[in-house]
């Protein structure tokens, strides 16, 4: 058979790809127990979502156009694949899974899983997706068992906890000072353990420890983010914007009196409205409606409770899921306010690369509809080190931020993914 001319996204060329999607008979409640030892890649929310495996396309991008770039060429893929979908409904059919680095040179991917199986309000459904000219039968799905992740062991990363609060109590000076409004710091911990992390281990964990948040993987980055960046389907758009964070004590009473501390907490309501504008401004052009909530809930957590606000709104144009994630990066959740005086200030003084953490991290289909989580409360696999994984966390500085204070809410962060990893 004589092969179609590859279609040409940029500089890239992309394979013609001949998608199927049928439905199945559920094997597993839990999507994650499909995925092989290694390349899984899982969007996933209590018994709903995405996981995939294999690799039928590749995107490898970095620098300021990289949504741009990204988004080219998933419209030049999507035009030149053939789909047979007998679901239709938003994630089956062709997806992709994509993760954004924080920074312009952080690298930056898309992958177009060669198997996928989705789930969707008690619909199940195998998406198989191959070149022209070799058309994949549908797999058997079968429950695969992780192995348990040895002995391990967390060291400081860039900076220890003291030098961290350090660079904290700086920003609050500057902050003081009038430089900046808010700025989102971070810091990293190293995972270390005896043999090789097998990442699913701690992604099922994750996805049953923490029902409410979104548990991802791409490409070795995974976690469980508890804020939705943007979803965007069938002209609906919404976000969950966080940003305000107190620490659980464990004790549901006092939690409850804790939650209503933080509902009234002036500094905290003062990091959350930064958070919420941040979106609301970038949204605002691509929405012909928009619901801003005027004051935000409080939502629990394992691990920590925070403030947050639902905004949602009607679409006005054509922009993808990807097109409003990109609108939307970085916003002041995880960078600051003014945006550019606060990714430079992180630049200068936080001490680390971030790679992909606190970069929009899930999946599109060929529609443009899609999600597109924060990715925060994750660890990053070592490519070089298999047993080696770097762990993030970040807090929102304001005015009246206690160094010590934010130390410990990101200790508080870090336990889902040191809990997962851990026996
Ligand atoms: C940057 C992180 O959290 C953000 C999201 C929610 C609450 C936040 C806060 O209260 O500081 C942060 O803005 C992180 O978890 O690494």
């Amino acid at each position: 058979m004589s092969l179609p001319d590859p279609v040409h996204a940029g500089a890239e060329a992309v394979p013609h790809l001949v998608v199927r999607s049928h439905p199945v008979a559920d094997v597993s409640e839990h999507l994650l127990d499909h995925l092989p030892e290694h390349g899984g890649l899982a969007w996933v929310r209590r018994s709903d979502g995405l996981a995939g495996w294999g690799v039928a396309a590749r995107l490898d991008v970095a620098g300021s156009n990289r949504f741009a770039t990204a988004q080219q060429w998933w419209r030049a893929l999507t035009g030149a694949a053939v789909v047979r979908d007998d679901i239709g409904v938003p994630g089956s059919g062709l997806v992709c899974f994509g993760s954004f680095g924080f920074t312009d040179d952080d690298p930056s991917e898309l992958v177009v899983p060669e198997v996928i199986v989705g789930r969707r309000g008690g619909t199940t459904w195998v998406t198989t997706v191959s070149p022209a000219s070799s058309l994949a039968a549908p797999p058997e799905l079968t429950v695969n068992e992780p192995t348990p992740v040895g002995e391990i062991a967390f060291a400081d990363g860039a900076r220890s906890g003291t030098a961290w609060s350090a660079i904290v109590a700086d920003a609050v000076t500057r902050i003081t000072g009038g430089a900046v409004d808010k700025v989102v710091l971070a810091r990293d911990l190293i995972a270390q353990s005896v043999g090789p992390i097998d990442l699913r281990w701690p992604l099922r964990r994750l996805a049953a420890a923490y029902p409410n948040c979104w548990t991802f993987a791409v490409d070795g980055l995974i976690g469980a983010t508890p804020e939705l960046l943007v979803r965007r389907e069938k002209g609906l758009i919404t976000s969950r914007v966080l940003a305000g964070t107190i620490r659980r004590t464990g004790d549901d009473a006092h939690d409850l009196a804790l939650a209503a501390s933080l509902a009234r907490s002036s500094k905290d309501l003062e990091e959350h409205e930064f958070a919420v504008r941040s979106v609301a401004d970038a949204l605002e052009p691509h929405c012909k409606s928009m619901n801003v909530p005027e004051t935000p809930f409080v939502l629990h957590l394992p691990n920590v409770m925070h403030l947050a606000s639902d905004v949602a709104g009607v679409a006005a144009n054509g922009a993808s899921a990807l097109g409003l994630a990109a609108a939307l990066h970085p916003s002041a959740a995880v960078c600051g306010t003014p945006t550019a005086v606060a990714r430079d200030l992180i630049e200068q003084i936080e001490g680390m690369s971030r790679g992909r953490y606190a970069g929009p991290v899930g999946w599109m289909d060929a529609a443009g509809d899609g999600e597109w989580g924060i990715a925060l409360r994750c660890g990053q696999a070592d490519p070089d080190d298999p047993a080696r994984m770097r762990l993030f966390a970040g807090c929102g500085i304001v005015a009246g931020s206690d160094p010590e204070a934010e130390l410990a809410e990101s200790n508080a962060k870090l336990v889902p993914m040191r809990d997962a990893l851990g026996v």
